[in-house]
């Protein structure tokens, strides 16, 4: 049995791990109350980017959300009742993979969160984040109580190389370092994830508080999904040990700034990130033990 987010396929050339394509990419969309749903895991630094982009965008009435088991067995994600977790009232869904079955009845891969699924046709719309987080910044603007403006248009080129950046060497980095399976493909993931901590460092040092200056975009969020799960998992169980964010100054500001704004700390569930990643990822940790530590002052 493997509950492990990923099987052998993914264990690409010389050991590095090599993340499936996203199945459903459709950006079309009917903006109206009620229509669409979220299905996310709380644990899930990518899901969590996009229930935070509906929160702060104050769309939390339009589109509803349902929050998977942060344990996965072989049978995948599930909607149980369980502390920050619970059934699927939108379509009684009891596996996610349910949702991926009825949207292509031959659906092979991996059955992962976030999922945006229409309820009027029944079928996922889409699975990428990023094309969430877009399509709610942007397609569901105008149903928004608090229409911030995550992907300004003048920022554009700047913020899409900032954001891949980002998304190749320090979200998706981590992961790189933790399933590799071979030591050349763990050190060359864990240099890139530390050259680029230190990039952003340095442009946060030199004018933040946030990425691009005084302005909160989309970036800062996929920043921040990594970082706040950082000291607490990645450091230890992804072996990404050189510093912790807690070590860089202006990291950890950006971290706390962003976690102390409102709404946003009661995002992030500690318990239920590391109960998943340790009890979840079974080759990288079989006993399923759950570390104690660490002590996280600026979250308490
Ligand atoms: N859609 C994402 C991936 C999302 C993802 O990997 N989600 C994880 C949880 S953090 C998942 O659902 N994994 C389930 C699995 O692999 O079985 C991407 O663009 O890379």
């Amino acid at each position: 049995m493997s509950q492990a987010q990923f099987p052998e396929e993914s264990d690409g050339q010389g050991g590095s791990f090599e993340r499936q394509e996203d199945a459903f990419r459709s950006t079309e969309v009917h903006p109206e109350p009620g229509r669409y749903h979220l299905y996310i895991c709380k644990a899930c630094p990518w899901a969590h980017r996009t229930w935070i982009v509906l929160r702060e965008m104050g769309l939390e009435p339009v589109i509803g959300v349902s929050f998977a088991d942060p344990i996965r067995d072989e049978k995948g994600w599930a909607f149980r009742e369980g502390k920050g977790h619970g059934k699927d009232d939108a379509e009684g869904f009891s596996y996610l993979a349910e949702a991926y079955k009825a949207s292509d009845p031959n659906f092979s891969g991996r059955v992962t969160v976030p999922v945006l699924w229409d309820k009027k046709e029944k079928r996922i719309v889409n699975n990428s984040e990023d094309d969430i987080c877009r399509l709610l910044a942007k397609d569901f603007r105008d149903l928004a109580s608090s229409p911030v403006d995550l992907f300004p248009e003048d920022l554009d080129k700047e913020q899409a190389a900032l954001s891949q950046t980002i998304y190749e060497k320090i979200n998706n980095g981590v992961y790189r370092a933790g399933f590799a399976t071979q030591q050349d493909a763990y050190e060359e993931a864990f240099e890139s994830l530390f050259q680029a901590l230190g990039t952003v460092e340095e442009i946060l040092s030199e004018g933040g508080p946030y990425l691009f200056r005084d302005r909160l975009v989309e970036t800062d969020w996929r920043l921040f999904c990594t970082l706040v799960r950082f000291d607490a998992v990645y450091h230890g169980h992804f072996k990404c040990n050189r510093r912790k964010i807690s070590e860089y100054p202006y990291l950890q500001m950006h971290l706390e700034q962003l976690y102390h704004r409102p709404g946003i700390a009661e995002t992030v569930d500690f318990t239920q990130i590391k109960n998943h990643y340790y009890r979840t990822h079974n080759e990288i940790n079989p006993t399923g033990i759950v570390p104690l530590g660490p002590e996280l002052i600026w979250a308490q």
